[in-house]
């Protein structure tokens, strides 16, 4: 018998298209599955479609059309441990679907038919009563004000340019207040923070190399003195294709990070509001098709 699996897709994401979700519907049912076809309707739609799968199948099999922010939905609305998890990357920057090394739908569908599941550990960041699982990073400070800048309008018009667009607005008004760290007890202070799960960050840049969604903990890559100079550095070492460093920018392990300063937070490239927050690994939290 066919296995039953679920396909969340959201149709307004940057690479949707109503013929390519056809053809993955046919391949996959000819791979052996039984896909039951979700789309959103709206930006809450995509947790609570996997709240709902999860409540109701004992091993859900979910698959995910759509970028990093409905991923995220979903990541959401998953209970720990229970659920296997694949990938169509149909968003804009595709950052999960780059870490787990899938570049196209023929590959997203050749995981989803022979891949095989391995477990990932997330970031749980809590702040102000609220919980958010996090899959690739978790942004405070600059990163996280610039994601609270991006206009939809302009994502969907100018793609990745969107967060160019919004940098330049950030820069025009500063922010030079210190963002207080305490990492595994250890006190940092600094002026912006990624919280690592992944390796890449924004697209296919590589900012933690050594940060793996496989592997439980964070590289927590810290960027003090809070020059935009030191900023404009690190982003032409992304754009040049190295791992930032020099002077001003430091990397470290940690599980463990609380953050006492109110300043903008961004996961998996969505703005969630603002600090003081902790965040901590959760181990065994779902399994995917790699
Ligand atoms: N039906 C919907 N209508 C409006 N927004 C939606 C809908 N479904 C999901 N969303 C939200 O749209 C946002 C962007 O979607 P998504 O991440 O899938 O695509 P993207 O922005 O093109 O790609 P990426 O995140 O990889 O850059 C997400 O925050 C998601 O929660």
């Amino acid at each position: 018998m066919a296995e039953r699996c679920f396909l969340i897709v959201n149709p307004t994401s940057g690479g949707y298209s109503r013929q390519k979700i056809a053809e993955v519907v046919n391949s996959l049912e000819r791979g052996g599955k039984a896909p039951e076809l979700l789309l959103t309707r709206c930006a809450a739609d995509a947790g609570l479609f996997a709240r709902r799968i999860c409540t109701e199948e004992a091993a859900p099999f979910i698959v995910v059309g759509g970028g990093d922010g409905t991923i995220n939905g979903v990541l959401n609305g998953l209970a720990p441990g229970k659920a296997t998890l694949a990938i169509l990357p149909l968003g804009t920057a595709n950052v999960l679907a780059k870490e787990l090394g899938i570049r196209s739908l023929e590959e997203a569908i050749r995981r989803i038919t022979g891949g095989e599941a391995r477990t990932m550990a997330v970031g749980l960041l809590e702040a102000q009563g609220e919980k958010r699982y996090f899959s690739l990073m978790a942004g405070i400070g600059v990163d996280g004000a610039v994601v609270e800048d991006v206009r939809l309008g302009e994502k969907r018009v100018v793609g990745k340019g969107a967060y160019l667009l919004a940098a330049m607005r950030r820069l025009a008004a500063w922010d030079r207040e210190p963002l207080r760290i305490r990492a595994d007890g250890r006190e940092v202070e600094c002026h912006s923070a990624v919280i690592c799960n992944g390796a890449r960050y924004g697209g296919d840049f590589v900012l933690a190399p050594t940060a793996d969604i496989f592997t439980p903990g964070f590289q927590v890559v810290c960027i003090r003195g809070g020059t935009r100079r030191t900023y404009a550095r690190l982003a032409l070492d992304l754009f040049r294709g190295r791992v930032p460093s020099g002077p001003g920018i430091t990397t470290f392990p940690a599980r463990l990070l609380e953050i006492s300063t109110a300043k903008a937070v961004q996961v998996d490239g969505d703005y969630v509001g603002r600090g003081p927050l902790r965040i901590v690994v959760v181990e065994n939290f779902v399994r995917v098709l790699a």
